[in-house]
């Protein structure tokens, strides 16, 4: 069962869309285009060695490699594309890659025409789990992360299993980063959020494990589209993750993955979780179990300016005058508003005075890495 290709749906009305997961989904795209599709402009990158066959004549247009890519500048490089390719609104954008490729893409094509049908055939790890799905799409400023962008739902995403054989090391743990956030946003086979649920996602073939983060996202994203409460616990740990990539894109020599940003901001969720009585010393330190046993990072380097941090997390788009976060607590993962500043830069002083620990490396079942 687990090697077919399952289809899940997110169900929002007349805009649900299905989401393909297993090996050799990306060939099913053909069929998955609006019908009456002329043409489609097809977004990858230069080292994604996945080819897609959509059915209809294509142009290809390569984006730079990394978070940096995430710019305005080249959303209007990829819209001037489109518009010498003549894609109309009858026409379609296919991104091909990662969370980059489908956030660029997918805002471009959010913006071109004020919006055309934009799919999705999934290339890493973390783009299956998490980023192809749900219509978050957008691009960084050099204030932080995600500061512009839409939503707008694919028409269709292919998690094809198959592409990912090619995948870094690096790039498989980051893809785990996202995968413990959803340990402890729910219990799989009726375990309790936490380790077990981590230890039994780990232990499914790959195709189930990318299956039961995609049900979880598209069951959330199905009930709170735009955000406007529960879809923020998707959000754990990236109050800190987003401000570790912010410090990172501003120059500094911080080079960390999102999946391993998002790593560390569990932690430090769970600290601060801690410091205000939500959750015990035993539930933090299995915070750190589970991502350090995934093989990713538990503290940021070391060297960080805290007031850096601050300020970039006072830009969080949760924040409401006092900074918003995700934490765990008595009634599991739920987004906490009104956190004073003052209690964050302590746990903050307290998280950068550790003594970092190795990552103690596993691969889970089907993961390779
Ligand atoms: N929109 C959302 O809901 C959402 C959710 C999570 C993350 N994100 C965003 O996604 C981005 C991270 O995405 P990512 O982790 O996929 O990183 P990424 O897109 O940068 O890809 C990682 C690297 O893997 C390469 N690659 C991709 N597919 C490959 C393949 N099959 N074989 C070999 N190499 C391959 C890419 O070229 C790149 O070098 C971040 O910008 C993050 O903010 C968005
Ligand atoms: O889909 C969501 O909602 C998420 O928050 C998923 C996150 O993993 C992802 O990193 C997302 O891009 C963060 O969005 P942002 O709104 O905080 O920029
Ligand atoms: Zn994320």
């Amino acid at each position: 069962m687990s090697r077919a290709v399952q289809e899940l749906v997110v169900e929002l009305g007349p805009r649900r869309y299905p989401v393909l997961v297993g090996p050799g989904a990306r060939h099913q795209l053909a069929a998955l285009l609006p019908p009456g599709t002329s043409k489609v402009a097809v977004v990858t990158q230069a080292g994604i060695p996945v080819e897609v066959d959509p059915g209809v004549p294509l142009v290809r247009l390569e984006v730079p490699d990394g978070e940096s890519a995430k710019t305005l500048g080249e959303v209007e490089r990829l819209c001037r594309a489109f518009v010498a390719a003549g894609l109309s609104r009858a026409d379609a954008v296919v991104a091909v890659g990662g969370g980059v490729v489908s956030d660029l893409a997918g805002f471009a094509a959010a913006c071109y025409h004020r919006g055309i049908p934009y799919l999705t055939v999934a290339t890493t790890l973390l783009a299956q789990v998490d980023a192809a799905i749900g219509g978050k799409t957008g691009v960084n400023l050099p204030e932080g992360k995600n500061l512009v962008g839409a939503f707008w739902q694919p028409v269709a995403v292919c998690c094809d299993t198959e592409t990912l054989a090619s995948l870094p090391a690096r790039e498989w743990a980051s893809g785990r980063g996202e995968m413990a956030k959803y340990a402890f946003l729910t219990g799989p086979d009726g375990r309790p959020p936490g380790a077990g649920a981590a230890a039994a996602l780990a232990a499914l073939p790959l195709e189930e494990q990318v299956a039961r983060c995609v049900a979880v996202k598209a069951a959330v994203v199905a009930d709170d589209e735009r955000e406007g409460g529960r879809r923020m616990v998707l959000n754990y740990g990236h109050t800190l993750a987003h401000a570790l990539e912010a410090v990172g894109l501003a120059g500094g020599s911080l080079d960390l993955r999102h999946g391993e940003a998002v790593a560390i901001g569990l932690v430090f969720a769970a600290l601060l979780a801690r410091r205000l009585g939500r959750i015990d010393e035993d539930r933090v330190a299995e915070h750190r179990a589970v991502v350090e046993g995934l093989g990713l990072p538990s503290l940021p380097p070391p060297g960080l300016d805290p007031e850096m941090l601050l300020a970039a997390m006072a830009r969080d788009k949760k924040a409401r005058g006092e900074l918003t976060f995700v934490l765990d607590g008595p009634r599991g993962v739920e987004p906490v508003p009104g956190i004073p500043v003052d209690v964050v830069r302590e746990v903050l002083a307290e998280m950068l005075g550790s003594t970092p620990s190795a990552p103690v490396p596993s691969a889970p079942r089907g993961g390779r890495g």
